[in-house]
């Protein structure tokens, strides 16, 4: 039954201002803090405060703390009554609710704007997913992310009901008779503006660490199997992968070799119908989870793809890096591992037509949740300049705090357009299409997009100040995003490695006869 709430008026509330007998307002609920004041993680003396004990502390209450706490149960039950003829302002967002702080959400979200690219269809889809998203999978991210363990099956399964992890490897044949987040939409209908919709919706969970534990290693490790694998490999892996009963990670990189992936150093030689391989990986994302890895190999003097499966001669071990272990980050050692001949992917020494192929994708997906994470962070600077008072005005009112929005706000939208417009380009272009026309904008589109997130990384810690480098608080979203964008600029293919792509592409593209 649900607690019957007191009506207090201001003078009331006002006796009970000491230690023992302590209550205070905020936002018009009245709290009774006698028991917990000893207890409060600020100290005792700060709610004593002649302002604060049996006042109004509204103001002060959201200069120090998030909304969230006032959710949590064990805080929520202090409270003790309501003010008389007061209302409450400060609300929870519903879980399938559009932000209406400016520039929170992409501009064809927000209420009044227009936009070319999203249907009707979209817009029920992003309201489904974000509430999917914030009852599911948002309470998990957050234990994950500061426990660094492993997503649970439990969400997984959830995630698979929905398709979301097929959903996430893009348009095609393995989409065919699936029911699509609950059959909003159809296979047929299915496009990559839908799947921008759901990487923006977990972009913004502000879980950099976690967002790649959520089997981010299968969406860039599933592709090769299902475009290079051969119809029995398909058959026998891509149900269980796609369910997520199994879980997958692409292994390319090496101690060796990074965005270098002609001098990686793992061999594979073939001993009848078996390949054996020798060699090590490193930082594989999901890789310590992992029960099949996406390897790339040198056989010979080629250099080719290989699925192979978990086994004895299989090692990962744990790396530990600036973001959460809950990505599987993993140092992965093949020790004459045997796997046979027909787990090729793709032709033998053609490994790199495999790998290249992948990339477009990939980096469009970096480019969509990275973008989304960084927007997420302009709405949080744009409410804590809000709600922080500093010599006795909202922060906003500081002319240099305006100036770090303006540029946040204009490098967010520049590119959720650029991303827009190549989106677009990707839902009209067949895939080979695709790897050769776009692979030179995806590649200076996220090297924009990571360079001017790690800017406003910069600028959003110089408005959060101190609460900027805590892990909790205040500022965790600002603390999580400065420490791991650079992870976006890194992974997928190094920053100033993708803008010379981008270069080197349009450089090739030059007409023979432009002249000045
Ligand atoms: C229902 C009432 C309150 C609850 C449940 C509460 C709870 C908390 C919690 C959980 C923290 C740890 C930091 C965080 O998670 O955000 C905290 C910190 C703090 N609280 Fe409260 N608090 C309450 C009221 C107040 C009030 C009225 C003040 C007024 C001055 C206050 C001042 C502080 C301060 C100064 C800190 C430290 C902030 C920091 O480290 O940045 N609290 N409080």
């Amino acid at each position: 039954m649900a607690k019957v709430l007191k009506t207090f008026t201001v003078d009331e509330v006002a006796k009970h201002n000491k230690d023992g007998d302590l209550w205070v307002i905020i936002d018009s609920k009245v709290y009774d803090l006698s028991r917990f004041a000893g207890l409060h993680p600020g100290g005792l003396g700060v709610l004593l405060m002649p302002s604060i004990a049996g006042k109004d502390a509204t103001q002060a209450f959201f200069g120090l703390h998030r909304h969230e706490v006032l959710l949590r149960p064990q805080y929520a039950r202090l409270q003790i009554g309501v003010v008389e003829g007061q209302k409450e302002i400060i609300k929870p967002q519903a879980a399938d609710e559009i932000s209406n702080v400016p520039y929170a959400e992409p501009m064809w979200l927000s209420s009044g704007f227009h936009s070319p690219y999203y249907t009707e269809k979209h817009r029920t889809f992003q309201k489904a997913v974000r509430k999917f998203v914030t009852e599911v999978i948002a309470p998990e991210a957050v234990k994950c992310e500061e426990n660094g363990k492993k997503i649970s099956q439990e969400v997984v399964d959830k995630l698979c009901e929905m398709n979301i992890l097929a959903m996430r490897i893009g348009k095609g044949k393995h989409l065919k008779g699936r029911i699509l987040m609950g059959g909003l939409i159809t296979p047929e209908e299915y496009d990559y503006f839908y799947e921008l919709i759901i990487n923006f919706e977990l972009g913004r969970l502000g879980t950099r660490g976690f967002v790649d534990g959520l089997l981010a290693g299968g969406v860039i490790g599933i592709p090769p199997i299902l475009n290079f694998g051969s119809p029995e490999v398909q058959e026998k892996f891509v149900p269980e992968l796609l369910s997520g009963k199994k879980y997958a990670c692409l292994a390319i990189t090496e101690a060796f070799a990074g965005s270098d992936v002609s001098s990686i150093q793992t061999t594979a030689e073939r001993d009848g119908d078996e390949w054996v391989i020798i060699g090590t990986k490193k930082w594989i994302t999901n890789g310590t989870f992992s029960d099949f890895f996406t390897v790339g190999c040198k056989t010979g003097s080629g250099f080719t793809v290989i699925l192979i499966p978990r086994s004895d001669n299989v090692e990962t071990k744990a790396i530990k890096t600036a973001y959460s272990s809950t990505a599987g980050t993993a140092y992965v050692t093949f020790e004459n591992v045997r796997v046979p001949v027909s787990y090729t992917l793709g032709q033998v020494n053609a490994g790199m037509k495999v790998i290249l192929s992948n990339f477009n994708h990939e980096r469009w997906m970096i480019c969509c949740t990275s973008l989304s994470a960084q927007r997420k962070i302009v709405e949080e600077c744009m409410k804590w300049a809000n709600q922080r008072i500093v010599f006795g005005k909202p922060l906003n009112s500081q002319a240099v705090i305006r100036a770090k929005l303006a540029n946040m706000i204009a490098r967010v939208e520049a590119a959720q357009s650029w991303l827009e417009s190549i989106t677009y380009q990707m839902n009209n272009m067949s895939y080979s299409e695709q790897s050769d026309k776009l692979a030179g904008p995806i590649g200076l589109l996220k090297q924009f997009i990571t360079r001017t997130g790690r800017e406003s990384a910069e600028d959003a810690t110089q408005i959060f100040g101190g609460r900027g480098m805590t892990q909790s608080g205040m500022g965790k979203l600002v603390e999580n995003y400065h420490r791991t964008s650079p992870y976006d600029s890194i992974l997928g293919g190094a920053e100033d490695v993708l803008g010379d792509l981008g270069v080197r592409q349009a450089i090739k593209k030059m007409p023979r006869n432009a002249r000045l």
